[in-house]
């Protein structure tokens, strides 16, 4: 059974106080409301990562993870972080290929493949994000494009290191416009991915991973696209700042 899972990013939102307060009220409202088997992480701004590694210590079914990491070990990389400075604060995930750091910070599938690897290394679990633009959905070349970022991204991995992925299917054109890729849409999308993964590392495998949708998902459309086969929890944008919101998509998965 692959696990559910509900991630929030938060992106570059929140100063160090309001993102405390915002935390505190999570992990309040999941120790009450969420009672099923599904992980809720949070993808905190830098700043907050340490406090909230403190804060979310004893708490079973909360973690939390970092939007980016350097692809090197450490060294003269001003302004970057690294993934054991990350991990060293209790993070255990890490977001890779967001569309936006694809878009504005030129983040190649090659440079990827390398943040990738040394996610895994220092043992955070990437949410690596693939997906199609606007054109692309519309010309139909949007299975190949996500094959390409899938085979180049991640599919020097072996078999056991890929294990520890959880892909996130966003597609750009439903990102932050409230447009949301209908469950039939997103449904088909993810059905593919399994099977790329079925061809690259046999069935086991693609029945294990779990595959996220991401894109204006919010808790009035959450349940009928988790309810889909292949769609197995979120990554949440904008309905991550609340924590309302935030616990009601997780609590989809409550059973
Ligand atoms: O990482 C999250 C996605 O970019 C979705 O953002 P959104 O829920 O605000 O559309």
């Amino acid at each position: 059974m692959r696990k559910k899972i509900v991630a929030g990013n938060w992106k570059m939102n929140l100063d160090y106080q309001s993102g405390l307060s915002l935390f505190s009220e999570i992990i309040n409202m999941a120790k009450d409301e969420v009672i099923g088997n599904q992980e809720l992480v949070v993808c905190s701004p830098f700043i907050h990562l340490s406090s909230l590694g403190q804060l979310s210590k004893n708490v079973a079914n909360v973690n939390i993870g970092a939007q980016n990491i350097h692809q090197a070990e450490s060294g003269a990389y001003t302004g970057e972080i690294s993934a054991s400075q990350v991990k060293s604060v209790g993070a255990s995930h890490v977001i890779l290929g967001h569309s936006e750091r694809r878009a504005y910070f030129g983040e190649t599938d090659a440079l990827l493949a390398s943040k990738v690897d040394i996610a895994l290394k220092h043992d955070l679990t990437p949410i690596f994000c693939i997906g199609e633009t606007r054109e692309e959905r519309e010309s139909g070349a949007f299975f190949d494009v996500i094959k390409t970022q899938l085979t180049d991204g991640l599919f020097h991995l072996s078999k056991e290191a890929f294990a520890s992925v959880v892909l996130a299917y966003e597609p750009v054109w439903a990102i932050g416009t409230g447009l949301t890729a209908s469950p039939e849409q997103a449904q088909e999308v993810h059905k593919f991915i399994r099977e790329v993964l079925a061809d690259q590392y046999g069935q086991e495998i693609a029945d294990n991973t779990s595959i996220l949708y991401g894109g204006s998902c919010n808790p009035g459309n959450a349940k009928d696209l988790f309810a889909q086969a292949d769609i197995d929890g979120g990554l949440i944008g904008g309905a991550s700042l609340k924590s309302r919101d935030f616990i009601d998509i997780a609590k989809v998965f409550n059973g």
